[in-house]
Order: C-alpha cells, then sequence, then structure tokens
C-alpha cells in the first residue's frame, strides 16, 4: 500500500504544446492517502485514462512527477510499480479453473501453498465465487468473468495501489448495483489504496471516500459526495452530479444584491464576482420550493413522480427551473413561486463558486 502523489503533472499528446488546450491534462498537483478509496468521476473525453496510464506507468508525463510514499516512480516501467489493475473487460485465463485464475497473481510471486489457499478462499467468498472455485472460467457468464478479474485485482495484499477502469462496464444492470457495493466493503476489509474510474456517478459515490471530478483534463473539485452534493465548487460537477443536476441559472449581481429575473435572491454568502465575469446562481432541485407568496413567479411545465418526491420543471421566465418537491404534483400549466433556500443558493463566475460562505 502506498500513499500516491502527483506533482505538478501535466501531460500534453502534443509534442510542442503551445497553448494550455494543447494539454489532455492540465496542472495537477493531488495527493492520494495510503488505503483512501478514489473515484475519478468524468465525461469521456476528460482525461481519466491519460492520468490512470501515468500512474500505472503506461505513459510518460510531459511534465511534473508521482511519488508512491516517498519514492519517485516518474520513469519506472510498469511491472516496477506493483500495482493491479481491473480493466473494463474481463482479463482471465479461460482453460484455468476459478481457483487458479485467483491463485495466479500469488502462485507467480512465490506466495507459500498455504497462504494462496487461505487467500484465494477469502477473496472468492467476497466475491460470491465460493461455490465455483473448481469450475472452469470458460464455463462461466461475462459477470462471474468480472468477477474473477477484480479477485485477480483483490487476491493480492502487496500492492501499491488497485486500479479498476470502468469495470461494472459488463456486468448485467441487475447485478450492478451488488457489486457497487460489494467493492466498497471489499475496501473496507482489505484498506488497500484504491482508484475507481468511471464516468456514472452512481459507481463513483457509492465507491468512494472522496471523488475527484474531472472536466476538460482539469480536476474542478474533489471531496466526499456530500461535499459534491451540498457545495458544488464548479457548475460543472453541480450539473454532472445530481438527478436531475443543479439549476444554472442567468443572474445580475449588483454589489452583493443578487437578482434573478429582477427578483432578489438571497444567497450563502456574499458574491465576488470578478469584473466581465458571466455569473450565474447556482441551486439544486433538492433545495427549490414551491412557496404561496414571496418568491418567483413561474408557470408549470411538467410534474414527475419520481416514488418518493415529485420533480417539477418550471419556466421562469424563459428559463426552466427543476425542483424537487414533496407532497401533490401541480398541475402543468399553473401558475406557482419558487423559493430557493438561501444556504444552498450560491453564485458562480465563469462557472467557479465565488460566494465567500460564513459571510450570511
Ligand atoms: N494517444 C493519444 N494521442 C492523442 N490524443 C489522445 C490520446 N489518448 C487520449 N487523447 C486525447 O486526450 C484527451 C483525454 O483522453 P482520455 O482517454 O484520457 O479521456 P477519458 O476521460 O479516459 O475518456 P474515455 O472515458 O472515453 O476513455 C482526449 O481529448 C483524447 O482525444
Amino acid at each position: 500500500m502506498a500513499k500516491i502523489t502527483l506533482d505538478g503533472l501535466r501531460h500534453s499528446y502534443v509534442p510542442d504544446p503551445q497553448s494550455e488546450a494543447d494539454y489532455a491534462l492540465k496542472r495537477m498537483d493531488l495527493e492520494w492517502k495510503d488505503g483512501g478509496a478514489y473515484a475519478l468521476l468524468g465525461p469521456s473525453g476528460c482525461g481519466k485514462s491519460t492520468l490512470l496510464n501515468i500512474i500505472s506507468g503506461l505513459l510518460n508525463p510531459s511534465e511534473g512527477r508521482v511519488l508512491f510514499d516517498e519514492r519517485d516512480v516518474t520513469r519506472e516501467p510498469p511491472d516496477r510499480r506493483n500495482i493491479a489493475q481491473v480493466f473494463q473487460f474481463p482479463v482471465i485465463y479461460d482453460t484455468m479453473t476459478v481457483y487458479d485464475n485467483l491463485a495466479f497473481p500469488l502462485r507467480n510471486r512465490g506466495v507459500p501453498a498455504s497462504r494462496v489457499d487461505a487467500r484465494v478462499t477469502e477473496i472468492a467468498e467476497m466475491l460470491e465465487l465460493g461455490d465455483r472455485l473448481r469450475t472452469r472460467a470458460s464455463g462461466l457468464g461475462p459477470d462471474d468473468k468480472q468477477k474473477i478479474s477484480m479477485g485477480r485485482g483483490l487476491v493480492r495484499d502487496d500492492v501499491n495501489v488497485i486500479m479498476f477502469d470502468e469495470p461494472l462496464t459488463v456486468i448485467d444492470p441487475a447485478q450492478k448495483w451488488k457489486l457497487r457495493s460489494k467493492l466498497k466493503e471489499l475496501h473496507q476489509k482489505i484498506e488497500v489504496t484504491m482508484i475507481y474510474v468511471t464516468h456514472d456517478q452512481t459507481e463513483a459515490l457509492t465507491f468512494a471516500d472522496q471523488v475527484v471530478v474531472m472536466q476538460d483534463g482539469e480536476v474542478v473539485q474533489i471531496g466526499t459526495p456530500v461535499d459534491l452534493f451540498e457545495c458544488p465548487r464548479h457548475t460543472f460537477v453541480g450539473h454532472f452530479i445530481g438527478s436531475p443536476g443543479m439549476n444554472i441559472l442567468p443572474c445580475d449581481v449588483h454589489g452583493q444584491r443578487v437578482e434573478f429575473q429582477g427578483i432578489t435572491v438571497p444567497t450563502a454568502g456574499f458574491p465576488e464576482v470578478p469584473d466581465g465575469a458571466t455569473a450565474e446562481i447556482g441551486v439544486r432541485p433538492e433545495f427549490v420550493s414551491i412557496t404561496e407568496d414571496g418568491g418567483i413567479p413561474a408557470v408549470v411545465r411538467k410534474a414527475a413522480d419520481i416514488g418518493r418526491h415529485i420533480v417539477v420543471e418550471a419556466m421562469a421566465g424563459d428559463v426552466p427551473v427543476s425542483a424537487v418537491i414533496d407532497g401533490d404534483a401541480p398541475e402543468a400549466g399553473s401558475e406557482v413561486r419558487l423559493r430557493f433556500d438561501p444556504a444552498h443558493t450560491r453564485v458562480y463566475a465563469d462557472g467557479w463558486l465565488v460566494t465567500r460562505e460564513g459571510a450570511i
């Protein structure tokens, strides 16, 4: 196990990068704690694989260093880094039994047979493969094959880090939720540093203690799932995480007064919008309510019952606003008034949070 430090890391696939836009990975300084469960979350093309490949040693960064504990491994090849990787598709030996597949990484390193047996049995039980240990892998379905692949990553307890790259891609949707929570449970048991790469917010938020959200090669926020929900530092985080995502609404800022559709909206703290920046209000639908009086006039476009709550889509002038409410669904076309919870209403300038908290 190791602490992983990314020190001034930057990468461009262009030989002679001229501008920020030439970097697939913008400058990044990060420290990942020994034994932590991290997710790397972002849409396709945001740089997740680039970062993963730099950590595993498949790619040399254009700038900066990768440290495992205090050891600089930036120029070390993958086989010197002692990393286990689980990919999107199963990497197993079809002709071997489940047992031999799981035992392989240990036998390969000369681990004594009794220790191999104990470890294989333990991991197989955790992954609910215990009753198929003597079955040939070729006879199993894709879900079980991917479980073996995960087991091969998890079986060694001497690795610096286990990296999962979209590991649930091939898993049947009905099984996904089960494996997601299983992986979290496994991390708590084996306490190895784990990095889980995904574009799926549910997978990231279920698995990780800390989620690293990336956009366009840049880390926009690192935080617990609660931090990301309660206080997005960037409108991208607000919009990408949550269902529906955060409302991002055009606004006018006059000194410390924030106006939406000509109505003053109280916010958490004072906005500090730089000259010339585009200001927007960010408020999650969960913090928008329908009020009897005051508030912002809006017309309901539609309301959908999503089980415990109702998602209302309303138009405030020409701006759509979503609200998650309890109780009865308002009728489409009805006139309502919307209230934003001030403690969860923030101002963003050019996408970045600019309300100074604690100043409310
Ligand atoms: N070998 C390469 N040569 C040139 N550009 C590349 C190469 N690999 C990735 N890129 C570019 O770098 C950027 C980041 O890509 P990367 O694959 O790291 O993103 P990602 O978040 O992992 O996406 P995905 O989830 O689709 O794999 C993209 O613009 C991509 O086109």
